[in-house]
């Protein structure tokens, strides 16, 4: 049963954190499913300028706040705060029924430690939350090689209440045991539990109790002792720039087309491009109005060299149409990806080959990789 909290009682916030691509938006959508998800506000921010992820979360639309564009552990930090301290003040002056949780949805890309430090110490927000827990998704996939590579997803994990592993029904059970293993050993505290063998669900993720960053590794005191510095230093001004902790070889870029495109060209694209720069390929995912179903949008979803298999929604759902294609690349040049998108979109350049010559030979645009 859908609980209410007391007007002026804190308000649970929970922190869905993962690497790009790990399953956050799909765990999202089924949690929203269940009754005991009632009166639940949803925040998530997206990194790039063609906003894909609020169309892809299946909830009424004024149940989700999306924040601009931007990354939640740096720019848009002072948006959470405003956001929550909004919604907060809308409750108390009755303009917004009472709010039984709030659920934070971060990028892939995000350390979560400042995110985290807004929630539990910001003045503006402490009497009106109270950060719940921390859900950490990781793909089973690509966990080992995200960990390997990404110091954010280290963070996500070790700042974990909760782990959620997914994509255990794509991934070898040696490989499965060898994620859970390191995962357990980034964080020997937090419940791992499988997403693909229904495990993780309303009641196993929420309600963690306070925050207690005692209760984690060392380094994530430590990480948390260092962004409340940071803040303290930079108390009253430059709010939005600090706390940066990226790698800044990250580029995000999108690619749109405002008519129909075959299929079978698209899928080509996303297979050259796959086999020229898969690694590179962090995170790909996109709508898609193809000739063959025009009313119905073909959504695309990749993660390095993995493509998912790509669904067709039942309607356009902010109706308009077109292709919007977003990418997170690393050491990918992105000029190469336009020319090769255009290419197969039918608008070469002037010094760009058809689609069929690239079909034949892909070395036809200047940054094939072999
Ligand atoms: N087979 C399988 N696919 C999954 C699972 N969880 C997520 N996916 C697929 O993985 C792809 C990416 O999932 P999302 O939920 O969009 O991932 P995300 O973490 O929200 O991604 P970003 O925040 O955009 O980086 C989608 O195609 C999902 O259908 C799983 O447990 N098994």
């Amino acid at each position: 049963m859908a609980f209410q909290t007391a007007p002026r009682q804190p308000v649970p916030v929970s922190v869905l954190t993962g690497f790009l691509g790990a399953g956050k938006t799909t765990l999202l959508n089924r949690l929203l499913k269940a009754p005991d998800m009632a009166g639940t506000a949803v925040i998530i921010n997206e990194f790039g300028d063609v906003p894909i992820d609020h169309l892809l979360v299946e909830q009424a639309s004024d149940g989700i706040i999306e924040l601009s564009d931007g990354c939640l552990c740096c720019t848009v930090r002072g948006e959470l705060v405003d956001t929550l301290a909004d919604l907060a003040d809308r409750v108390q002056t009755g303009r917004l029924a009472p709010l039984a949780r709030v659920v934070v949805e971060t990028t892939g890309l995000a350390d979560p430690c400042p995110v985290l430090q807004s929630i539990m110490a910001h003045p503006a927000l402490l009497a009106a939350y109270r950060l719940d827990g921390v859900i950490a998704v990781a793909d089973a996939l690509n966990g080992e090689a995200t960990l390997d590579a990404h110091e954010e997803a280290v963070r996500q994990i070790a700042v974990a209440d909760r782990i959620v592993l997914t994509k255990s029904d794509l991934a070898s059970a040696e490989a499965v045991a060898s994620l859970r293993a390191r995962l357990a050993r980034l964080n020997p505290g937090a419940p791992i539990l499988d997403a693909a063998g229904g495990k993780a669900d309303v009641g196993s993720l929420f309600d963690c109790g306070l925050y207690d960053p005692s209760t984690k590794s060392v380094d994530v005191e430590r990480w948390l002792r260092a962004v409340a510095a940071d803040d303290h230093h930079h108390h009253d001004h430059d709010h939005a720039n600090h706390g940066h902790r990226h790698d800044h070889r990250f580029e995000t870029f999108s690619l749109t087309l405002d008519r129909p495109i075959a299929f079978a060209a698209v899928a080509n694209f996303l297979d050259l491009l796959r086999s020229t720069h898969g690694e590179g390929l962090l995170r790909m995912k996109g709508i898609v109005e193809t000739v063959e179903e025009p009313e119905r949008p073909l959504v695309i979803h990749g993660v390095r060299r993995f493509l998912h298999p790509p669904v067709r929604l039942a309607a356009w759902p902010d109706g308009r149409r077109g292709t919007r294609l977003v990418l997170i690349t690393k050491d990918v040049p992105q000029d190469y990806v336009r020319r090769l998108f255009d290419a197969f979109a039918g608008r070469p350049g002037i010094d760009t080959p058809d689609r069929t010559a690239l079909e034949d030979n892909p070395l036809a645009i200047g940054g094939y990789r072999p």
